[in-house]
C-alpha cells in the first residue's frame, strides 16, 4: 500500500527529466522512497535536500526498489553503481565476464551509453544469442538493448514468407538478424559507421546473404532507394522516429506495414503524424515498457492498406 507524503523536490521539463532523475540518484540526492511523477510537461523529483519546493509524492513499494539488471551476452548492466554486487554477480554467473554500470542515459544521435566496469573484464564487447543467432555487440560504440527480443519475435511471426525489409535505424542489426529467416531483402540503414560496422560483422557470423548494409542518414533513403518499394520497414529510434514518416511513406508498398517505436505519455500521441502520412492507415498502438513514471515505450503497428 503506497502513502501520500510532501517532500522536497526539483522540476525537470519531461524531455531531460530521465536523464536528470538518473543523476540525481548518481549524486545521491534522490529521494528514491518516494515516486517522481509528470504534471503539465514537468517530471518532479523528490529529493533529499531542501531545495524551496514541496509537492505531494507517493511511496514506493519495496519491489519498486530492488536493482534491475540487464543481461547481454556476457556481460550484466547494473542499474545501481554497487561494486559489491557486481562483485557477487561475476562469481555466481560463470558465464559473465563483465559486469558495468552505465554512467550516462542514451544520448546523442549514436544513442549510446557511457559505462563504467565494476567488476570482470575491462570490456564494452560481448557475443550475444538470441533465438539460435549471435550478434557481436559493443556497448560504448553502439546500441544495442535485449529487451526487444520478444518484439523481434512478433514481427517475425507476423511476416510472410519473401518480404523487402527496410529497417531504417538498424543499429548492429537485431531486427535484420532475427527477421533474415522469411525475408527475400532487408535493407539495413544506420547513420553510426560503428554500429554499420558491427552490422556487417554480423551478418557475416549469420552467414546472411539477404541483408545489405547501408551506412547514412535515414532522410536521405527516399532519395537514394527511389523506386524501391518495402513491405514492412522497421521505425526503431523511439525519442524522433516520428519525424522520418514521411520518407518511410515514400518507400512503403501497397499493403505495407510500418513498425514505429516512440516514447509515449499519453495513447494516440502520434495518431496524427502517422495519418498525415497515410490517411488510410489502421494504427494499432502496443505497450511495451515502462521508460519514466510517467512515460513508456510503445510501438505503432500501422497498416497502411492498398489506398495510399
Ligand atoms: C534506438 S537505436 C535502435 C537500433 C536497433 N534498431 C536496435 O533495436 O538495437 C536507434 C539507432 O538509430 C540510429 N540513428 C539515429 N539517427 C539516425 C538517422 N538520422 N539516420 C539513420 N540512423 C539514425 C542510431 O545510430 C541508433 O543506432
Amino acid at each position: 500500500m503506497s502513502e501520500k507524503v510532501m517532500q522536497w523536490c526539483v522540476r525537470i521539463p519531461v524531455l531531460e527529466g530521465e536523464a536528470g532523475r538518473r543523476k540525481l540518484i548518481a549524486e545521491g540526492k534522490a529521494d528514491r522512497s518516494l515516486r517522481p511523477y509528470v504534471e503539465e510537461g514537468f517530471l518532479f523529483v523528490p529529493v533529499l535536500e531542501e531545495t524551496g519546493m514541496q509537492a505531494e509524492f507517493s511511496t514506493t513499494s519495496p519491489r519498486e526498489e530492488l536493482p534491475r539488471h540487464e543481461q547481454i551476452g556476457g556481460i550484466v548492466v547494473l542499474q545501481e553503481d554497487d561494486q559489491i554486487e557486481a562483485e557477487k554477480i561475476l562469481a555466481a554467473r560463470p558465464s559473465t565476464h563483465t559486469v558495468l554500470f552505465a554512467t550516462s542515459p542514451v544520448e546523442g544521435e549514436f544513442r549510446t551509453k557511457t559505462f563504467k566496469v565494476l567488476a570482470g573484464k575491462n570490456t564494452t564487447e560481448t557475443l550475444y544469442h538470441e533465438y539460435g543467432r549471435r550478434m557481436i555487440i559493443d556497448l560504448t560504440a553502439a546500441y544495442f538493448s535485449a529487451r526487444l527480443s520478444n518484439e523481434r519475435q512478433r514481427i517475425l511471426s507476423s511476416m510472410k514468407e519473401g518480404e523487402k525489409v527496410l529497417d531504417m535505424f538498424a543499429g548492429v542489426g537485431p531486427f535484420p538478424v532475427m527477421l533474415s529467416s522469411k525475408a527475400k531483402l532487408i535493407v539495413a540503414n544506420d547513420i553510426n559507421p560503428s554500429a554499420v560496422y558491427l552490422l556487417q560483422k554480423n551478418i557475416r557470423l549469420n552467414h546472411l546473404h539477404n541483408v545489405v548494409p547501408v551506412l547514412g542518414d535515414a532522410m536521405n533513403l527516399p532519395h537514394m532507394l527511389d523506386s524501391m518499394r518495402f513491405d514492412r520497414i522497421i521505425m526503431n529510434l523511439p525519442f524522433a522516429a516520428y519525424g522520418f514518416l514521411a520518407g518511410a511513406a515514400k518507400l512503403a508498398a501497397k499493403g505495407a506495414v510500418i513498425h514505429l517505436y516512440a516514447l509515449v505519455e499519453k495513447e494516440g500521441e502520434h495518431n496524427e503524424d502517422i495519418l498525415r502520412a497515410f490517411p488510410n492507415a489502421k494504427i494499432t498502438e502496443r505497450f511495451l515498457r515502462s521508460y519514466s513514471p510517467a512515460s513508456w515505450h510503445a510501438v505503432y503497428d500501422i497498416e497502411v492498406g492498398d489506398e495510399m
